[in-house]
Parts: C-alpha cells; structure tokens; sequence
C-alpha cells in the first residue's frame, strides 16, 4: 500500500514539476499571485503537495484509494543489500526448470522477493509456433489479440552472464588486451560458462535447447545458440554491485566490457522462435518476481498475423539497422526497410520529437498530433515515443478541458502503459478515473488562476 501511495505522488510530482511554465501562460493578470503559489507548490515535498492538491479539489480518501494503482504484481519488493564477501561469486541456480549461472548478490536478491518464483500466467492458447516463408520458424497469433492482450509469458531455458566476473585478476589483464585477443579469450569463457549451464539442464531442456536456430555456427553449438536466440534482460536482471565494482575498479574506457558486466542473457524454448521487425507488434519485458518474460500486444493482432518483437533499434535508420542485424544473418524485407525514402524520414522525425513540457499551445498540439499519426502510420507503437505523446496530448487536452480528446488519449495511453507492463497503467485505466487525475484536477485549477488563488488563500 504504502508502495501504491508512492507511486500515485510520484506521478503528482512528475506531473506538478511541469506546470510552471504553462500556468504563467494561462492569465498574465494574475501572475504575481499565480507565481507565489507555483513557488510555494514547486517547494513542497510531494506527500505536501499531494494533501494540498487533495484538500484544493476537494478528493475524499475513496476517491485517493480509487486512483491509486493496483498491487503490481510483479513488483519484487525493495531489497536492502548488506555487502558479503560471495557477491562476486558465481553459483549455478535453478528457477523452476531453468537452469542460471548468477552472481551470490543476485540470488540473494531474488531469494529475497516475497512468494519467489511467482507463477507465470496462463496465456490460453494465444500463440502457435510454425513455420514461415522466409524466415525459418515463427510465433503467430492463434486468436485476435488486443492491444496490451498478453501474448506470452514463459520462463528461460538457461540464463547467463555476458560478461567475465569483476575479480580483479581477470579484469585487468583484459582491459590490457587487443580487441582480437580479448574476444577470443570472452569466446572461451563463455563456452566454458555456458557448458557448465547446458549440463545441468533436463534432457527434454537439452534438446530443446539445441533443437533452436544456430545463426552463428562459428561460435560453435552451444555459443551460436544462445547469440542467435538470447535476449538482453537489460534493467529488469543486472547484478548492481557488479556495474558499481567495475566502474570504481576500472580506468578501461572500453565501453563494450563495460556493457556487459553485470548483465544477463536469457534463451527461451518458444519466445526464442520469435522474428525480428522494424515495426514490432509486441512488447516484451522481463520480470524478476515469475523470472519470466511477457510479451503483450502493442497493437490490436489479427488471428494468425505473425509475432514481431525487435533485435535492434527500430527508430534508427535502415542502413543503421541493417548493422545491427547483420550478426543475425538477417536482411531485412519489413516494408520499412524496402521502402527507406519515405520511412526514414519519419523515423527521424519520431526520434528527434522533443514535446515542450507542456503542449498547450494549437500549434505544439498540432505537431503532437502529427506525430502520433506517423508513429501509427509506420506502426511504431512498440516504441517510447508513442507513450510520450500519448501522455502529452491526454495532458493538454485536459488542460485546455476538450473532455472528448483528452478521453480518447487518455484511453489510449492507458492501453499502450498496459501493453508496455508500465505498473502505473492502472491510474488511467477509465474515464472515471481518468477525471480524478492530476492532470484533470490541474485542469479545473490552472485554467481559471483566480479560482487556484483563491483556493489556496482558503485551504
Ligand atoms: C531468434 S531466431 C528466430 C527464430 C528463427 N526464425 C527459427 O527458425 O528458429 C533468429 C533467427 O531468425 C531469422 N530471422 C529473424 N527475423 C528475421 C527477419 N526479419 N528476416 C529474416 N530472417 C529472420 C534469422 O535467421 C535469425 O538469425
């Protein structure tokens, strides 16, 4: 609860910290006034500002209990880590049937998470595995799926890390090497890795496992496997006290080194079978809590349509993103890529939107709305951007009361934080709610400065 609470402040405060500019905007009259009270506002701590905001609009504690999310269930808790001597030490551990190599910090912070592992969820029949023309084997939509559907959540195979361990006598002389040793010296290190992983699985795992595509035979079987099929699990599994050691430890500049500690891989039975696009039409993120990874829909999926997800940036341009899936074997015949003089210059122009804080103007609302309809056009509602703007125009038009757009938006940005498994997605999650939020409440405030004056002296 106390978890919920925070997380409604904290979107108050990210919301409040962007209201100075726009609330001088809105009446030149009552500047002086208006400014005293943004300073004071601007000052607060967020629960101050939040009873404030509360008291102001008049919101009864069923109202605050209605607006805040609901329990995120994949929330893993906060882990309070008290230093031991086996952080750095590398274990093998076993999550349900998956088969790890962590760091004793790590699994102790998994240990930790209350009810670990959580169960994965049942996707009823949401996907098929088969073949596709081109592109060896495929996931596909066995029903219609809507957008934020889940599609699929399953648990890894194996996981691994991609990089050495931060003890000093294997650090420093890497650092120390040419670019063509070092990687020959990683390549046997993770061979070794990997086989003390691959040895420990199921047989049915170990046939499964070698069953998937190896894209990479120079890697030899069980590294071409897993550089074909593993996912990066990024923010969502990283050893803290590993990134943290290394920087301290390290005078290297190597930035490729550097991405890889503390880092982990995972390879999945089904969701490694699903191909790339540079317009994706999944979500995938990886949870601690079920140690499992969902994928959810970004956009509404027609039955038997194939799955999507990315293996490289999709806003950079196509020759950019040809390099980056070269190492895959993959050229790329998505209609972006054979289409690059009119999808490229979209793709910049998504990349490069920079929405002011806050939209209120005809002409910024206008250029959010284009936006939008090229992010949708060139179906790139995978990524951030389209939260973004999302977020920006459900913000303006509140502000500037259109009920009826900043419903529509506000329907929509609660339907894309869904499908992105962004935990504050439940704030927004109807017009009755939608009605109570901060940007809402600011709305009735900020466009009538006399009232929010007077409000204040009052409360
Ligand atoms: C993780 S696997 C995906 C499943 C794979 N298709 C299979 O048959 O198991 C990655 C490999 O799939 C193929 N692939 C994925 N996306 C592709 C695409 N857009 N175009 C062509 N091949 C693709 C490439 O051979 C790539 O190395």
């Amino acid at each position: 609860m106390a978890h919920r609470s925070l997380n409604v402040v904290k979107a108050h405060w990210r919301f409040f910290s962007t209201l100075k500019p726009s609330a001088r905007e809105v009446n030149s009259n009552s500047k002086m006034e208006l400014k005293s009270v943004i300073n004071a506002l601007t000052r607060m701590t967020p629960e101050e500002m939040h009873k404030k905001m509360r008291d102001m609009v008049g919101l009864t504690d069923d109202d605050m209990k209605a607006l805040a999310p609901l329990l995120d269930e994949n929330d893993p808790g906060i882990f309070e880590h008290e230093p031991s001597p086996d952080d750095d030490v590398r274990t093998h551990v076993q999550v349900g049937d998956s088969q790890c190599l962590l760091t004793g910090y790590l699994k102790r912070r998994l240990e930790h998470i209350p009810g670990f592992p959580r169960p994965v969820k049942e996707t009823g029949s949401a996907y098929r595995i088969s073949s596709t023309l081109h592109r060896g084997i495929g996931m596909f939509a066995a029903r219609r799926l809507k957008t934020g559907d889940l599609v699929a959540d399953e648990r890894p195979l194996m996981v691994f890390p991609m990089g050495p361990s931060t003890d000093l006598n294997v650090i420093t002389p890497i650092t120390k090497m040419t670019d063509e040793k070092r990687n020959n010296l990683l390549n046997c290190y993770s061979q070794e890795m990997m086989g003390s992983i691959f040895e420990r699985m199921s047989e049915e795992n170990q046939e499964t496992f070698m069953g998937l595509y190896n894209g990479r035979l120079q890697n030899g079987p069980l590294l071409g496997v897993t550089r074909t099929n593993g996912y990066g699990l990024e923010d969502a599994l990283k050893d803290e006290t590993e990134i943290a050691n290394l920087l301290s430890m390290m005078s290297s500049n190597n930035q490729v080194l550097k991405s890889m500690i503390g880092r982990y891989v995972a390879v999945f039975k089904d969701l490694s079978r699903v191909n790339h696009s540079c317009s994706p039409n999944v979500h995938r993120k990886f949870h601690m809590a079920t140690f499992s990874m969902q994928l959810r829909a970004a956009r509404d999926i027609e039955e038997g349509e194939e799955i999507f997800t990315y293996y490289t940036q999709i806003l950079l341009p196509a020759v950019d993103r040809a390099e980056g899936l070269a190492p895959y074997g993959i050229e790329c015949t998505c209609r972006a890529c054979l289409d690059t003089a009119k999808s490229d210059p979209i793709r910049a122009a998504v990349l490069n939107y920079a929405p002011p804080a806050l939209l209120t103007s005809d002409a910024r609302i206008d250029a959010a709305v284009q936006i939008l309809a090229k992010i949708e056009e060139e179906e790139l509602q995978a990524s951030a951007p389209y939260r973004d703007t999302l977020y920006h125009l459900f913000t303006a038009y509140a502000l500037t009361r259109d009920e009826k757009s900043a419903l529509m938006y506000g329907e929509k940005l609660w339907l894309a934080n869904l499908a992105a498994g962004e935990p504050l997605c439940e704030m927004f999650r109807n017009a009755e709610l939608l009605k109570k939020s901060p940007q809402w409440m600011s709305a009735e405030l900020v466009a009538m400065p006399e009232r929010l004056v007077s409000l204040w002296n009052s409360s």
